[in-house]
């Protein structure tokens, strides 16, 4: 039997006062409650939680899910001792009247009847208008495991403590470096910038107000990690702190095990580019040119030392930087840049947090503004609404070309892109695989472990190059941990900003995929400039985060993706050859089920053809399958998708009238372009690209050829 309308009642008051007042006890007949401590973290990690912070609609989900779980707790801990179980099962709305969701969802179309995808993705399947839009749970594969009341997963089988997460950290994905010269680092970069493109974790919290050492999940928000008093990296510290990702309030508001959001668009939409809703991405605008998006000049030689100066030719084009940090969570607060330069804004908040990626978005919007000049030259018949909504249509099935028909292949070889259907159509033909019952959003999995892979392969550095590629006039490197939300680079144009740092990507070797992560990543991660404030180690926050999700172990994730489940450590041998890898596992996890996933997955050997290992290429695999097969908008679809039949128009050549989707004409030129002829168009002064910029130009086929010579998608067809 479950709990009376009076104990739930009781419960939800008492929660609710909790919430914001810290800890609350009943004494006498009064709720008193003791306010947590407060405590300053360092700028930097003041920066990484903002840059984590629910956007409004979630945070007021979040805190419904707040008080869901402290109903719970109290009712568990009450003297009937009820279960999550059944808990799970009330109904009653004094519960589930808790969870107040305050969307409306309009489809946008414009005034000649065109539909477009929204700025926060709603409304793209018609009949989950909210599927892939931020503020949603991550979707399960498997059931989560957690520790009593929700709190993180911190005992293995056999009731034993699993190794701390920092331990793990030091013992096994130590910073041994390999570098790989078939492919290049911006195989690394364009990962992490499609990663922040669908998929972010928010924290709650009061950015002022994080965790200090002596917290504990029990009670609050923090799964600090200890740290042993000899660790080598950070000594004289008690722990690296951790807040725990926002709970997402259960299907229908009922009691049960923690979920996570996501809160960007899951879509492959340039939603990092454009924003995450309608109010960002007017933001996002030219002011004066509707149809652009806003941009700064950088003080060149060849531009008037003019403020006001728009970019009007192309030599100028081609000097566009992202425009000034406008709102709080774009600020980098203490770090300048050589002429006063601040951070930057762009579509997604965490643009600052490497150089690598705020020239990703940098290339991204001057794509943007190119094309959106040229359709207003082409198009005079077209607002600037139009021409605008069109680019940005442009620029989303660039992104889904690049990934699905550049990165991909590369990252989970040929047999897992054809397991799960990712392969692009022939130029001239539509996809058919629309499904309407496919939601696109995030699995956890993809967003806690498996899409992690990336941080093996970034460098300690990142290289400069000059637009001639020269070696010998190559710029200093940027040492990675030295360039944490610090937009001093970006702005040296003397160094070249964006631009080289972009050619740096195309030319430098990436790390391996393998156990190993740059010292960069694992001791100096966030730190500032000066070398101060409180570093962290993202393998210890990568470990702790799967824990904190209640992530299962890798051992379930294998058996999931088909493979046997492993009862000894010799047992993982076919997916993990190196016997001292195996032996560091066994002498750290008690058992093989504990074995955390990020940990497994990067154990394991690479795919054929492919990066990353076997369990990692099914879990990304499932994500981009069902990214493709759950986006009404998808590049590829024809009109007839628009109408949810799942059937396509194949060869008709037309799309449906008003559908917003491509003609054939059109995707044939969509799928000609490329990365490399992006790069060709908006860096300044480069002249050769190698076609493949994912690969080096010393490989086979892959040469540095004439920009010229690169195929280029032809905008008269866009009309
Ligand atoms: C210099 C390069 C990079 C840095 C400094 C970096 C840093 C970070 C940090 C600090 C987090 C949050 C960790 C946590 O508290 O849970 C994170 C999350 C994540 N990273 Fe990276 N990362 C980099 C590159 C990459 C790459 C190359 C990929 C994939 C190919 C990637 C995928 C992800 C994903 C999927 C998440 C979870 C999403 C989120 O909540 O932000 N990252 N990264």
């Amino acid at each position: 039997l479950g709990p009376t309308e009076d104990q739930l009642r009781e419960a939800v008051t008492m929660a609710t006062k909790e919430l914001g007042n810290g800890h609350c006890v009943r004494k006498d007949n009064n709720v008193v409650c003791e306010e947590e401590p407060k405590h300053t973290p360092s700028k930097s990690q003041r920066h990484f939680v903002t840059t984590h912070h629910p956007t409004p609609g979630t945070i007021k989900l979040s805190q419904s899910a707040a008080i869901l779980e402290k109903v719970a707790k109290n009712l568990m801990n009450s003297p009937d001792h009820f279960t999550l179980e059944q808990l799970g099962q009330v109904g009653s709305s004094t519960v589930t009247g808790l969870c107040t969701r305050d969307e409306t969802c309009q489809r946008n179309k414009l005034a000649n009847g065109i539909e477009f995808r929204t700025a926060n993705g709603c409304g793209n399947n018609l009949d989950n208008p909210l599927w892939g839009s931020p503020g949603q749970c991550m979707k399960r594969l498997l059931p989560p495991q957690y520790g009593d009341d929700n709190a993180p997963r911190t005992i293995g089988w056999h009731g034993i403590p699993l190794p701390n997460a920092r331990h793990v950290s030091l013992f096994l994905l130590e910073d041994l470096r390999k570098s790989n010269h078939e492919t290049s680092h911006m195989l690394m970069q364009f990962g992490q910038f499609l990663a922040h493109e669908v998929t972010v974790a928010p924290h709650l919290g009061h950015p002022e107000e994080k965790c200090p050492c002596e917290s504990d999940a029990k009670d609050s928000e923090c799964f600090n990690v200890p740290v042993h008093l000899n660790d080598p990296d950070f000594r004289g510290r008690s722990c690296l702190e951790f807040t725990r990702s926002s709970a997402c309030p259960n299907e229908g508001c009922r009691m049960g095990p923690r979920q996570q959001f996501y809160d960007v668009t899951a879509f492959v939409d340039a939603s990092n580019v454009y924003g995450q809703n309608e109010e960002d991405m007017a933001a996002l605008r030219d002011e004066s040119s509707r149809f652009l998006l806003k941009s700064r000049l950088l003080k060149s030689k060849s531009t008037p030392d003019d403020p006001n100066k728009k970019a009007n030719d192309d030599e100028d084009i081609k000097k566009e930087l992202l425009p000034e940090a406008m709102k709080d969570e774009f600020m980098c607060e203490g770090f300048k840049g050589p002429d006063g330069y601040k951070c930057s804004q762009a579509g997604d908040k965490r643009v600052n947090e490497n150089p690598g990626i705020t020239s990703m978005h940098s290339l991204f919007m001057r794509e943007h503004n190119r094309i959106a000049r040229r359709l207003h030259n082409l198009n005079k018949q077209w607002d600037d609404d139009r021409v605008f909504m069109e680019t940005r249509k442009i620029v989303g099935a660039l992104l889904q070309k690049i990934a699905y028909g550049e990165y991909l292949p590369l990252v989970l070889g040929p047999d897992y892109m054809t397991k799960f259907d990712l392969t692009l159509t022939k130029p001239d033909k539509y996809f058919q695989g629309y499904d309407k019952a496919v939601n696109p959003g995030i699995y956890n999995v993809f967003n806690t472990a498996a899409y992690r892979f990336g941080h093996t392969m970034v460098q300690n550095e990142f290289e400069r190059y000059p637009p001639n590629f020269d070696p010998k006039s190559q710029h200093c490197p940027i040492k990675l941990a030295f360039s944490f939300f610090n937009p001093s680079y970006i702005s040296d144009n003397d160094q070249g900003g964006p631009d080289s740092i972009l050619r740096g990507l195309t030319t430098q070797p990436r790390q391996d995929f393998d156990r190993f992560m740059v010292s960069g990543l694992t001791k100096s991660l966030l730190c500032e400039p000066q070398g101060s404030g409180h570093r962290s180690d993202l393998a210890t926050l990568n470990i702790q985060r799967g824990r904190d999700h209640g992530l299962p172990g890798y051992n379930a994730w294998r058996e999931k993706c088909g493979f046997p489940r492993a009862h000894r450590f010799v047992d993982l041998a076919p997916q993990i050859p190196d016997v001292t890898t195996r032996e560091r596992l066994q002498e750290l996890y008690s058992h093989v089920d504990d074995i955390d996933l990020f940990v497994g997955g990067l154990a394991e050997q690479s795919v054929p053809g492919g990066i990353v290992g076997p369990t990692f290429a099914c879990l990304i695999g499932m994500q981009f399958q069902d990214l493709r097969k759950g986006d009404r908008f998808w590049f590829e679809n024809s009109g007839q998708s628009n109408e949810n039949s799942g059937q396509s128009n194949e060869n008709s050549g037309q799309s449906n009238e008003n559908s917003g989707q491509f003609t054939t004409d059109q995707l044939a030129e969509i799928k000609k372009h490329s990365l490399a002829r992006i790069l060709c168009d908006n860096t300044d002064g480069t002249t050769q690209m190698q076609p493949d910029v994912f690969k080096q130009p010393t490989q086979p086929g892959n040469k540095r050829v004439d920009c010229s010579s690169l195929p280029q998608m032809d905008l008269t067809v866009m009309t």
